[in-house]
């Protein structure tokens, strides 16, 4: 990453309610072309809410979602992936009746038009389905199944890519392995959005982290300074350890 590159993404101020309920109370954050940006904070925080809201899924009820200077916020998730923006969920969503290689056939046509698409050997082959392309998805493994809907996401050649616990269930091989993955895809130029518990591999892969609580962003910066923060200290521990 480019410290000087321009955001492709910019979060102002965002607030999502449900309800009387805060889950986003303003959260603001940018994030650059072929960056790795963690987004981490203790259960219920907001992360997956502020991913659901960049992808389309939720509309902001205040604030603004801003890409390439466009406002996006509650525009439908398939015109943003048509824009770039694309994502992986914590429970993967895949065709389960389909086969791993006609999902993936699925995003290849529904990605952007205007940029050459990878091919299928190639997204198999790199995350590891070429044994197990002919099967339908729904006989994956839960490494297996992260990897397909990482696949699919990128079978749509995004720009943006939102990993929502992407890591969460893998052995430590694994986690290496999908580390060097996310490395090279924003060594590629693609801005990256992590939510991770697993606070090794953040640390091992993010260029800055955005901590959370309560719908705010309590810290900016890298995460081996943001867990020295007495505040960032006290939302994860509970206050009876705050320095
Ligand atoms: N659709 C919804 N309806 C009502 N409340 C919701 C909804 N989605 C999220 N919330 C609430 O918003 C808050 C933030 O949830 P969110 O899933 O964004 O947190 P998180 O930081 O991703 O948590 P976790 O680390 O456990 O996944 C939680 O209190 C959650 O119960």
């Amino acid at each position: 990453m480019s410290p000087d590159s321009a955001p492709i993404l910019n979060v102002a101020k965002v607030v999502k309610r449900f309800g009387g309920f805060y889950a986003l109370d303003g959260l603001s954050f940018h994030v650059v072309p072929g960056e790795i940006l963690g987004l981490v904070g203790p259960n219920g925080s907001g992360k997956t809410t502020a991913i659901n809201v960049i992808s389309g899924l939720y509309a902001p009820d205040g604030g603004e979602v801003v890409m390439d200077g466009v406002s996006i916020g509650g525009m439908a998730s398939h015109k943003l992936v048509h824009r770039g923006v694309n994502r992986t969920f914590q429970v993967p969503k895949p065709f389960l009746s389909l086969t791993v290689r006609q999902n993936i056939e699925v995003a290849l046509a529904y990605g952007r038009a205007a940029v050459t698409p990878p091919t299928m050997a190639a997204l198999l082959d790199e995350y590891r389905l070429a044994d197990v392309a002919d099967r339908p998805a729904a006989d994956l493994n839960n490494v297996q199944q992260k990897m397909l809907d990482l696949v699919r996401a990128l079978a749509t050649r995004p720009r943006l890519l939102l990993l929502d616990e992407l890591a969460a269930g893998c052995n430590p091989t694994e986690l290496d392995w999908i580390a060097e993955r996310i490395k090279a895809l924003a060594q590629s130029g693609i801005a990256i959005i992590v939510v991770e518990h697993l606070m090794g591999f953040i640390e091992h892969i993010t260029d800055r982290v955005i901590v959370m609580n309560a719908g705010k962003e309590i810290f900016e910066g890298k995460l081996a300074v943001a867990v020295q923060v007495p505040q960032v200290i006290e939302v994860f521990l509970g206050g009876e350890h705050a320095v």
